[in-house]
Protein backbone atom coordinates (compact mmCIF):
# COMPACT_ATOMS: atom_id res chain seq x y z
CA UNK A 1 0.00 0.00 0.00
CA UNK A 2 1.13 3.29 -1.02
CA UNK A 3 1.17 6.44 1.96
CA UNK A 4 2.53 8.90 -0.41
CA UNK A 5 1.69 9.31 -4.10
CA UNK A 6 2.72 12.36 -5.98
CA UNK A 7 1.70 13.29 -9.26
CA UNK A 8 3.18 16.02 -11.74
CA UNK A 9 4.59 17.95 -8.95
CA UNK A 10 5.88 21.56 -9.15
CA UNK A 11 6.71 24.38 -6.64
CA UNK A 12 7.95 27.73 -8.30
CA UNK A 13 9.06 30.16 -5.64
CA UNK A 14 8.61 33.93 -6.82
CA UNK A 15 7.65 35.12 -10.07
CA UNK A 16 8.96 36.21 -13.57
CA UNK A 17 12.30 36.35 -14.49
CA UNK A 18 13.60 35.56 -10.69
CA UNK A 19 11.55 32.65 -10.20
CA UNK A 20 12.45 29.84 -8.89
CA UNK A 21 11.69 26.23 -10.25
CA UNK A 22 12.17 24.05 -6.47
CA UNK A 23 10.26 21.37 -7.31
CA UNK A 24 9.71 21.03 -11.75
CA UNK A 25 7.86 17.40 -12.55
CA UNK A 26 8.18 15.31 -9.52
CA UNK A 27 6.01 11.74 -9.74
CA UNK A 28 6.71 9.83 -6.55
CA UNK A 29 5.01 6.69 -4.78
CA UNK A 30 6.11 5.92 -1.20
CA UNK A 31 4.97 2.99 0.06
CA UNK A 32 3.55 2.58 3.73
CA UNK A 33 6.53 1.21 5.96
CA UNK A 34 9.26 1.73 3.87
CA UNK A 35 12.61 4.11 4.44
CA UNK A 36 13.29 6.54 1.78
CA UNK A 37 16.47 8.41 1.77
CA UNK A 38 16.66 11.71 -0.64
CA UNK A 39 20.01 12.90 -1.94
CA UNK A 40 20.88 15.81 -3.99
CA UNK A 41 23.05 18.88 -4.44
CA UNK A 42 22.50 22.35 -2.31
CA UNK A 43 19.99 24.04 -4.15
CA UNK A 44 18.19 20.51 -5.90
CA UNK A 45 14.48 21.11 -4.48
CA UNK A 46 15.35 18.01 -1.05
CA UNK A 47 13.70 20.03 2.07
CA UNK A 48 11.03 21.86 -0.92
CA UNK A 49 9.93 18.20 -1.67
CA UNK A 50 9.82 17.11 2.26
CA UNK A 51 8.19 20.30 3.40
CA UNK A 52 5.39 19.77 0.68
CA UNK A 53 5.23 16.22 1.87
CA UNK A 54 4.74 17.54 5.09
CA UNK A 55 1.95 19.75 4.70
CA UNK A 56 4.05 22.87 5.02
CA UNK A 57 3.94 24.20 1.20
CA UNK A 58 1.51 24.15 -1.12
CA UNK A 59 2.29 22.80 -4.45
CA UNK A 60 1.95 25.38 -7.68
CA UNK A 61 0.68 21.95 -9.59
CA UNK A 62 0.18 18.64 -8.90
CA UNK A 63 -0.98 16.76 -6.01
CA UNK A 64 0.33 15.33 -3.07
CA UNK A 65 -1.87 12.43 -1.26
CA UNK A 66 -0.48 11.25 1.99
CA UNK A 67 -2.50 8.18 3.64
CA UNK A 68 -5.46 8.50 1.69
CA UNK A 69 -5.95 12.79 1.86
CA UNK A 70 -4.79 14.91 -0.68
CA UNK A 71 -3.66 17.58 1.13
CA UNK A 72 -5.41 20.90 -1.36
CA UNK A 73 -8.53 19.47 -0.30
CA UNK A 74 -7.57 20.60 3.41
CA UNK A 75 -8.30 24.17 5.21
CA UNK A 76 -5.60 25.65 7.12
CA UNK A 77 -6.79 24.27 10.26
CA UNK A 78 -7.02 20.73 9.07
CA UNK A 79 -3.39 21.00 7.59
CA UNK A 80 -2.36 21.51 10.86
CA UNK A 81 -3.76 19.28 12.45
CA UNK A 82 -2.91 17.11 9.74
CA UNK A 83 0.91 17.55 10.74
CA UNK A 84 0.25 17.44 14.25
CA UNK A 85 -1.31 13.90 13.90
CA UNK A 86 0.39 12.01 11.03
CA UNK A 87 3.65 13.44 10.34
CA UNK A 88 6.72 14.00 13.13
CA UNK A 89 9.21 16.19 11.71
CA UNK A 90 13.06 15.94 12.74
CA UNK A 91 15.17 18.89 11.93
CA UNK A 92 18.75 19.58 11.45
CA UNK A 93 19.08 21.78 14.87
CA UNK A 94 16.89 19.85 16.84
CA UNK A 95 14.67 22.67 17.56
CA UNK A 96 14.19 21.82 21.29
CA UNK A 97 13.01 24.24 23.78
CA UNK A 98 16.05 25.15 26.21
CA UNK A 99 13.29 26.43 29.15
CA UNK A 100 11.93 23.20 29.02
CA UNK A 101 13.50 19.63 30.49
CA UNK A 102 14.32 16.60 28.16
CA UNK A 103 10.49 15.32 28.89
CA UNK A 104 8.71 18.21 28.73
CA UNK A 105 10.29 18.52 25.70
CA UNK A 106 9.57 14.88 24.21
CA UNK A 107 6.05 15.59 25.29
CA UNK A 108 4.72 18.93 24.17
CA UNK A 109 3.45 17.81 20.88
CA UNK A 110 0.94 16.04 23.23
CA UNK A 111 0.31 19.00 25.32
CA UNK A 112 -0.30 20.92 21.98
CA UNK A 113 -3.13 18.44 21.26
CA UNK A 114 -4.52 18.24 24.92
CA UNK A 115 -3.46 14.14 25.12
CA UNK A 116 -2.27 12.48 27.29
CA UNK A 117 0.99 10.55 27.38
CA UNK A 118 0.66 6.94 26.78
CA UNK A 119 3.55 6.55 29.68
CA UNK A 120 4.23 2.50 28.48
CA UNK A 121 5.07 3.61 24.83
CA UNK A 122 6.78 6.59 26.72
CA UNK A 123 9.39 4.59 28.69
CA UNK A 124 9.63 2.57 25.84
CA UNK A 125 10.95 5.51 22.86
CA UNK A 126 12.83 6.98 26.09
CA UNK A 127 14.38 3.71 26.56
CA UNK A 128 15.29 2.49 22.77
CA UNK A 129 16.99 6.30 22.33
CA UNK A 130 19.07 6.08 25.30
CA UNK A 131 17.14 8.95 27.22
CA UNK A 132 16.45 6.95 30.38
CA UNK A 133 18.49 9.12 32.30
CA UNK A 134 18.17 12.32 30.86
CA UNK A 135 14.41 13.01 31.37
CA UNK A 136 15.17 15.65 34.16
CA UNK A 137 17.57 17.66 32.24
CA UNK A 138 17.65 20.59 30.14
CA UNK A 139 18.92 20.52 26.40
CA UNK A 140 22.21 22.49 26.78
CA UNK A 141 23.52 19.50 29.55
CA UNK A 142 23.33 17.04 26.16
CA UNK A 143 25.56 16.17 23.55
CA UNK A 144 24.32 16.91 20.15
CA UNK A 145 23.81 13.32 19.51
CA UNK A 146 21.47 13.17 22.73
CA UNK A 147 19.61 16.76 21.67
CA UNK A 148 18.92 14.92 18.55
CA UNK A 149 17.50 11.75 19.99
CA UNK A 150 15.37 13.94 21.73
CA UNK A 151 14.13 15.26 18.92
CA UNK A 152 13.33 12.00 17.47
CA UNK A 153 11.80 10.96 20.86
CA UNK A 154 8.97 14.04 19.86
CA UNK A 155 8.74 13.45 16.61
CA UNK A 156 7.65 9.46 17.80
CA UNK A 157 5.57 10.51 20.95
CA UNK A 158 2.22 11.17 18.57
CA UNK A 159 2.54 8.02 16.93
CA UNK A 160 2.50 9.59 13.56
CA UNK A 161 2.23 7.58 10.35
CA UNK A 162 5.59 9.61 8.62
CA UNK A 163 8.61 10.89 10.11
CA UNK A 164 10.09 13.69 7.89
CA UNK A 165 13.76 13.76 8.55
CA UNK A 166 15.88 17.05 7.37
CA UNK A 167 19.35 16.30 7.41
CA UNK A 168 19.01 14.92 11.00
CA UNK A 169 22.90 14.21 11.39
CA UNK A 170 23.76 17.55 9.63
CA UNK A 171 26.47 18.26 11.99
CA UNK A 172 27.91 15.45 13.66
CA UNK A 173 30.71 13.21 12.88
CA UNK A 174 30.59 10.22 10.83
CA UNK A 175 30.43 8.14 14.45
CA UNK A 176 27.42 9.99 15.41
CA UNK A 177 25.79 10.21 12.12
CA UNK A 178 25.73 6.55 11.82
CA UNK A 179 24.41 6.11 15.17
CA UNK A 180 21.36 8.64 15.21
CA UNK A 181 20.99 7.77 11.66
CA UNK A 182 20.37 3.83 13.04
CA UNK A 183 18.23 5.11 15.60
CA UNK A 184 15.98 6.51 13.30
CA UNK A 185 15.30 3.52 11.02
CA UNK A 186 15.19 1.08 13.97
CA UNK A 187 12.31 2.80 15.97
CA UNK A 188 10.82 3.63 12.26
CA UNK A 189 11.09 -0.26 12.09
CA UNK A 190 9.72 -0.75 15.77
CA UNK A 191 6.57 1.68 15.20
CA UNK A 192 6.43 0.28 11.54
CA UNK A 193 6.22 4.22 10.55
CA UNK A 194 7.74 5.55 6.96
CA UNK A 195 10.89 7.49 7.25
CA UNK A 196 12.01 10.15 4.67
CA UNK A 197 15.40 11.22 5.49
CA UNK A 198 17.51 13.85 3.29
CA UNK A 199 21.02 13.29 3.32
CA UNK A 200 23.92 14.64 1.82
CA UNK A 201 26.04 11.37 3.38
CA UNK A 202 25.94 8.62 0.89
CA UNK A 203 27.12 5.96 3.69
CA UNK A 204 23.78 7.30 5.34
CA UNK A 205 21.61 7.21 2.30
CA UNK A 206 22.36 3.24 1.98
CA UNK A 207 20.77 2.78 5.45
CA UNK A 208 17.49 3.22 3.11
CA UNK A 209 15.23 0.84 1.22
CA UNK A 210 15.31 2.90 -1.39
CA UNK A 211 17.12 6.10 -2.41
CA UNK A 212 15.81 9.11 -4.74
CA UNK A 213 18.28 11.77 -6.34
CA UNK A 214 17.05 15.40 -7.14
CA UNK A 215 18.37 17.47 -9.87
CA UNK A 216 17.53 20.89 -10.81
CA UNK A 217 13.30 19.73 -9.11
CA UNK A 218 13.55 16.66 -11.08
CA UNK A 219 14.43 12.91 -9.63
CA UNK A 220 17.12 11.93 -11.93
CA UNK A 221 18.14 8.61 -10.65
CA UNK A 222 16.62 5.71 -8.34
N1 LIG B 1 10.90 29.92 0.71
C1 LIG B 1 11.62 30.04 -0.41
N2 LIG B 1 11.57 31.18 -1.15
C2 LIG B 1 12.28 31.31 -2.29
N3 LIG B 1 13.09 30.36 -2.79
C3 LIG B 1 13.20 29.22 -2.10
C4 LIG B 1 12.47 29.00 -0.88
N4 LIG B 1 12.77 27.75 -0.42
C5 LIG B 1 13.65 27.24 -1.30
N5 LIG B 1 13.90 28.09 -2.31
C6 LIG B 1 14.78 27.86 -3.46
O1 LIG B 1 14.37 26.65 -4.07
C7 LIG B 1 15.50 25.87 -4.50
C8 LIG B 1 15.47 24.52 -3.81
O2 LIG B 1 15.71 24.71 -2.42
P1 LIG B 1 15.72 23.52 -1.35
O3 LIG B 1 15.97 24.13 -0.02
O4 LIG B 1 14.51 22.70 -1.53
O5 LIG B 1 16.99 22.68 -1.82
P2 LIG B 1 17.82 21.58 -1.02
O6 LIG B 1 18.15 20.52 -2.01
O7 LIG B 1 17.09 21.20 0.20
O8 LIG B 1 19.14 22.37 -0.62
P3 LIG B 1 20.09 22.19 0.69
O9 LIG B 1 20.75 20.87 0.55
O10 LIG B 1 21.04 23.34 0.55
O11 LIG B 1 19.20 22.31 1.88
C9 LIG B 1 16.73 26.70 -4.16
O12 LIG B 1 17.10 27.43 -5.29
C10 LIG B 1 16.23 27.63 -3.06
O13 LIG B 1 16.95 28.84 -3.08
Amino acid sequence: MDIVTISKLKKYFGEGPRQVKALDGIDLTIEKGRFLSIVGASGSGKTTLLNTIGGLYEPTEGTVIVDGTDLSELTEEQLTVFRRRKIGFVFQDYNLVPELTIRENILFPLAMDDSRPDEVFFRKIIHLLGLDERLNQYPHMLSGGGQQCAAIARALITKPAIILADEPTGSFDARTSQNVAGLLKMTAETFHQTLIMITHNQELAQLADRMVRLRDGRIVDE
